[in-house]
């Protein structure tokens, strides 16, 4: 059994953890720490609340702890000491209408025997939904991410990018109020990602996301977030935040400011002091 060493009743931790505005915040990350069973410190205690509709990234040198971090929030792992709150309750009301949660992963994963359409209803099928209910949520998820007319396409007949949509498309045939996305552009080029960031800015606006991604692309960490945590290792920390304060949803025009320019070079500044802190294992 896991033993909190500070237990405090759920509300009292929350108001804590007030936002900016009323709606109470997505996910709050309180004193959470994670060390592995082969006795790893992969986090340090975190606390960090993440508020009801932004874009939050994380970025860091490898090892920093961002996708533990990740974990967490999606409850894929639990963690060692502290505890996390989604919509102010715990993980059990998860799934809920309006409290919905969605993981995309870094490789599209995707049934090679399966076409677009089967691949994109799979999550539906799981939660047993009727093949009338589904079929018209499968379909809106795949005109999402532009793909209506390769949905009876196999994997192998499409390309890096057109599969991380696929992929994405099944995260959004849930509905989901909550999107996690670890590094999901990695492995694709420049351009590709850059449509991709396009489309995802777009989606995340209309949809009213709450969106945590992770990166290790300056660009699109600023293109991307409303704001940028800033990770270092040794342990995994928040080093920084960056608040990027530019209106949603966004486009080429702001790739060519030079406000973007700027939150780049002061990001990379970041990233290199925080590559030097996990270097030499200090605390900040
Ligand atoms: N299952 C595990 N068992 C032991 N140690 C782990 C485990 N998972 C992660 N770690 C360690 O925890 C630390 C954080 O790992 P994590 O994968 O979260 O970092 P990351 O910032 O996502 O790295 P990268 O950018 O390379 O993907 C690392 O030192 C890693 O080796």
């Amino acid at each position: 059994m896991r033993v909190l060493s500070s237990v405090k009743p759920l509300d009292e931790m929350a108001k804590q953890m007030t936002t900016a505005d009323e709606r109470p915040p997505a996910v709050e990350v309180l004193s959470a720490e994670k060390v592995f069973a082969n006795g790893a410190r992969g986090l340090a205690p975190i606390d960090l609340s993440i508020a009801d509709g932004e874009f939050l990234t994380l970025i860091g040198p490898s090892g920093c702890g961002k996708s533990t971090l990740l974990k967490l929030v999606a409850n894929l792992i639990e963690p060692s000491d502290g505890r996390l709150l989604w919509w102010r309750g715990d993980f059990a009301q998860v799934g809920q209408e309006g409290r919905r949660l969605a993981f995309v992963f870094q490789e599209p994963t995707l049934m090679p025997w399966a076409r677009v359409e089967a691949n994109v209803r799979l999550p539906l099928e799981f939660g047993n939904m009727p093949r009338a209910t589904a079929d018209p949520k499968v379909a809106d998820a795949i005109a999402h991410v532009g793909l209506s007319k390769f949905n009876r396409h196999f994997p192998r007949q499409l390309s890096g990018g057109m599969k991380m949509r696929v992929s994405i498309a099944r995260a959004l045939v849930t509905d989901p109020n909550l999107l996690l996305m670890d590094e999901p552009f990695g492995a694709l080029d420049e351009f590709t990602r850059n449509k991709l960031d396009d489309d995802l800015v777009n989606l995340s606006w209309e949809r009213k996301l709450t969106t945590v991604f992770v990166t290790h692309s300056i660009y699109e960490a600023v293109f991307l977030s409303t704001r940028i945590i800033v990770m270092a290792a040794n342990p995994g920390r928040i080093f920084r935040i960056m608040t990027i304060d530019q209106p949603q949803p966004r486009d080429q025009g702001f790739r060519d400011s030079s406000k973007f320019a700027a939150c780049c070079r002061e990001l990379s500044t970041w990233l290199a002091e925080a590559s030097l802190q996990s270097a030499g294992g200090g605390e900040s």
